[in-house]
């Protein structure tokens, strides 16, 4: 049709660009500690015909936008993996003082969710542990550490795929690093962290590898409550009334205890679960190792 320039004939509109009026709030699917992860269906038709999607916000800052959000904005642009949940986009508001990331929506939400309501056999959960493995794989060849690693940020696709889904507390390690050091700030998932990120708050690849070791317990445990880490560590430190946990945790980790075997975890799984909570962090395997290690386990 000659008399419409090319840009009109193509919709020049940007699908990474999505605008506020369009997104129509259905409710909250989660809250961090700097804000939250709303649902929301962005109908530009505004006819009900739209896509659900998962947006996270922050809390509002005072007018600018901190450079950490704008740093997970880009890092989780920049992944592509089957085992990554998908950028999607962003929403910018007041000339882009506040800019809100938007994902793909996963309706079956996390494996804390998930798992109790679906007796998975052993197969599956083996299934769902390699491809965190993938995931996290994928992130490390990047230089990404996750320091968040938990059941409560992987988020279930269908009953064959499962994604990491939660970027918040992500860094980049630079080449020739391998520490990342922070001040603790926040509520720090602490039952999930390696003894050298309480002791010394040094986070790494290795770090990592210990929070799988407690996805891994989590997933065989079915994220039953009565056995989650908060409350089998409670209860390991029952003498301890009012002492600081952190402290006691460190303590009892350096005697050398760990978190119980779930019942009817295969003996191979305990072991890789031990070879994850390696007090020395050089000793705990990568990924790569773990992937090789659940391929034999699943043969
Ligand atoms: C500002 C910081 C911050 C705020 C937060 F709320 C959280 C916690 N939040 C993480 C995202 C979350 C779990 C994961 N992964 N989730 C994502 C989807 C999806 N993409 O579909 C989904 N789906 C779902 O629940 O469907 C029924 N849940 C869930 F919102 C918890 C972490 C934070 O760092």
């Amino acid at each position: 049709n000659p008399d419409i320039s090319p840009s009109e004939t193509l919709s020049n509109t940007d699908p990474s660009v999505f605008h506020k009026r369009y997104l129509k709030k259905m409710r909250d699917l989660g809250e961090g500690h700097f804000g939250k992860v709303t649902l929301y269906l962005y109908d530009p038709a505004n006819d009900g015909t739209g896509e659900r999607v998962a947006v996270k916000a922050l809390k509002q800052e005072n007018g600018h936008v901190p450079d950490g959000w704008m740093k997970e904005i880009e890092i989780l642009k920049s992944l592509y993996h089957s085992n990554i949940v998908k950028y999607k986009g962003c929403c910018t508001e007041l000339g882009g003082q506040v800019v809100q990331l938007i994902m793909e929506y996963l309706p079956l939400g996390s494996l804390r969710e998930y798992l109790p309501k679906r007796k998975l056999g052993v197969p599956q959960c083996l299934m769902f542990a390699q491809q965190i493995c993938q995931g996290m794989e994928y992130l490390h060849s990047k230089r990404y550490i996750h320091r968040d690693l938990a059941a409560r940020n992987v988020l279930v696709e269908n009953d064959n795929l499962v994604k990491i889904g939660d970027f918040g507390l992500t860094k980049y390690i630079p080449e020739g690093e391998i520490y990342y050091r922070v001040r603790e700030d926040g509520d720090s998932p602490v039952f999930w962290y390696a003894i050298e990120c309480l002791k010394e708050s040094k986070f790494s690849f290795s770090s990592d590898i210990w929070s799988f070791g407690v996805t891994l317990y989590e997933i065989f445990t079915r994220c039953d409550h009565r056995q989650s880490p908060p409350t089998k560590f409670f209860e390991m430190m029952e003498e301890a009334q009012g002492q600081m946990t952190v402290m006691v945790l460190i303590k009892l980790l350096e005697k050398q205890l760990r978190l119980p075997c779930p019942r009817e975890c295969p003996h191979e799984v305990k072991m890789l679960m031990e070879q994850c909570w390696a007090a020395e962090p050089a000793q705990r395997p990568s990924f790569g190792t773990l992937i090789e290690k659940f391929e034999a386990i699943r043969r």
